[in-house]
């Protein structure tokens, strides 16, 4: 699992940890973590041209301190000083004394356009709103270079806690962050400010609480938690999942996310819905029934939503069962808040940042700017488990304790008409499996991104091989 912590966690573990430890000792950690991440990314150290944009805070001394790192195995340093009677001390002494030089913003130019590698030691995670007119300028003076872009702890301009970005930001190559990830560095829109990500420990992990506020799934953690069949299993044990989707109008929602619950584990997939001939016409193992929800026969968990057009009762109908629901597309504009927030099991919302929108009477905007305030405010209004897809996905459970996730697998080629079906598909067969909400719902959400991945291999792909793909990204995940 990858963990992130928001700055005022963080800065109370350090606060804690630099009481244990002599003075200066965790900058030290950190600027020498930071210098060999920059050693690795310039390849050769000796010759070659280091700018280090320094702002006045120990984001700053970092910069400084690793900047005379450098320095001292013969590469030529130059610091920016925004602010030269602020600046770290120490930090500049130790540059100077290493035979790095300065220069002040109006001066940066030349030095900027001349670099090999820039570093951004602006501001870390004592920043608040976008970057001020002279940080911004020479964020311009940074863009227009070749040099290769070196973020401090984090990009200078972002918020920390919550990935949002208010006017300008500096966009890097790579990010070196210190002791835990930040949640910025994982939500966009910050997160493709950040580039790569590398964590350096400078010994925080001892005094930080052990649940963090984002966390993020890794593939161990999916080889634990994929449902396997043992000796014992039959179709039932294993989880049927039924799908009330689909409409006249719109039969393929129906069939793609047949095909994501049949490649996802479940032992049996049952239908229900005007979509029967197109789904059975595609997938005969599915089983196909008649009437509603209520009646349909066993499941263990509903998938309800894609293609329903306006049609409102098999939503109304799956929500009143005693299993988990996933409600998706059209499912969540019919469903009443009332009603989800009145279940005794659990519910999965799936909505796009649109659909988001919708429920919570906002622009579109808002909710891709603010994707952690819009996940974390949805579930607790409908009480359920809440994926907001997008460019990053994130997972938020009803529980405000519980760290939101956020998907580190996802892929643009995944925007693609009805790869949302397929999702909900997926995440319906892991539900039906009895994952808990949190972990079906992420771990579909891993699956689903691999799928897209392997399925686009760097050129377009459709929704329905999305969903072929998944077996093949089970195995791997397994192996
Ligand atoms: N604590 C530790 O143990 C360790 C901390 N470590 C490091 O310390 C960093 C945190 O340092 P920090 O607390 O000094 O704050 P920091 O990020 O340098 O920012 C403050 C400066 O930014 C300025 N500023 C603010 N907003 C701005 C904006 N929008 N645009 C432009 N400027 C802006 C603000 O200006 P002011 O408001 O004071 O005028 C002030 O000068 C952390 O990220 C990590 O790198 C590591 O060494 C490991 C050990
Ligand atoms: N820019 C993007 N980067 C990564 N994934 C994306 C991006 N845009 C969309 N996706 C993913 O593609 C899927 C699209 O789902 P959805 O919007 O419901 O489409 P549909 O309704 O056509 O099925 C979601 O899983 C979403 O997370
Ligand atoms: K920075």
């Amino acid at each position: 699992m990858r963990s992130a912590h928001r700055v005022e966690t963080v800065r109370s573990a350090e606060r804690t940890l630099m009481a244990q430890l002599p003075p200066g000792a965790l900058m030290q950690r950190a600027a020498a973590g930071l210098a060999a991440a920059c050693a690795d990314a310039l390849r050769r150290v000796y010759g070659s041209r280091v700018v280090l944009l320094t702002g006045s805070g120990d984001n700053g001394g970092d910069t400084l301190y690793a900047g005379a790192r450098l320095a001292r195995r013969g590469a030529g340093v130059t610091a920016v000083l925004l602010n030269p009677d602020r600046t770290h001390p120490d930090a500049l002494k130790a540059l100077l004394r290493a035979g790095g030089t300065t220069t002040t913003p109006s001066a940066a130019a030349q030095p900027i356009a001349r670099a090999d590698l820039v570093l951004d030691g602006i501001v870390g995670i004592g920043g608040k709103g976008g970057l001020r007119p002279d940080a911004a300028h020479l964020a311009e003076l940074v863009t227009a270079s070749h040099a290769t872009v070196v973020a401090v702890d984090l990009p200078s301009g972002i918020e920390p806690d919550t990935g949002e970005i208010h006017g300008t930001a500096l966009r890097a190559d790579l990010t070196v962050t210190f002791g835990t990830h930040k949640p910025g560095l994982l939500i966009d829109p910050a997160r493709t400010y950040a580039g790569s990500v590398r964590l350096i420990d400078i010994g925080l992990a001892s005094t930080l609480p052990a649940t963090p506020d984002v966390e993020s799934l890794q593939h161990a953690d999916l080889a634990a938690l994929l449902p396997h069949p043992a000796a014992e299993s039959d179709k039932y044990r294993r989880g049927v999942v039924g799908i009330a989707a689909g409409s006249a109008r719109y039969p393929g929602a129906a069939v793609l996310a047949v095909a994501g619950a049949l490649r996802s584990g479940a032992g049996a997939v049952r239908y229900v819905g005007p979509a029967a001939d197109a789904v059975l016409a595609r997938f005969p193992e599915t089983l196909v029934s008649d009437s509603g929800p209520k009646k349909a026969g066993r499941v263990q968990a509903w998938v309800t939503g894609p293609g329903a057009g306006d049609d409102a009762a098999p939503v109304t109908e799956a929500l009143s069962t005693d299993v988990p629901v996933l409600l998706d597309a059209d499912g969540l504009r019919l469903a009443d808040v009332a009603a989800v927030r009145a279940r005794t099991a659990p519910t999965v919302m799936t909505p796009h940042a649109g659909e988001a929108a919708a429920l919570l009477g906002v622009a579109r905007e808002e909710v891709e700017s603010a994707r952690l305030t819009a996940v974390r405010e949805l579930a607790r209004r409908y009480d359920a488990t809440v994926l907001l897809k997008g460019s990053t996905t994130l997972i938020a459970g009803p529980d405000d304790a519980t760290p939101v996730r956020v998907n580190p697998t996802g892929t643009p080629w995944l925007a693609t008409a009805g790869s949302g079906d397929v999702l909900s598909g997926l995440t319906g067969s892991l539900l039906a499996a009895g994952l808990a909400p949190l972990d079906a719902a992420s771990a579909a959400a891993y699956l689903h991104g691999l799928a897209g991945r392997y399925a686009a291999n760097g050129a377009p792909t459709a929704a329905q091989d999305v969903a072929d793909a998944l077996p093949q990204v089970w195995r791997d995940i397994r192996a």
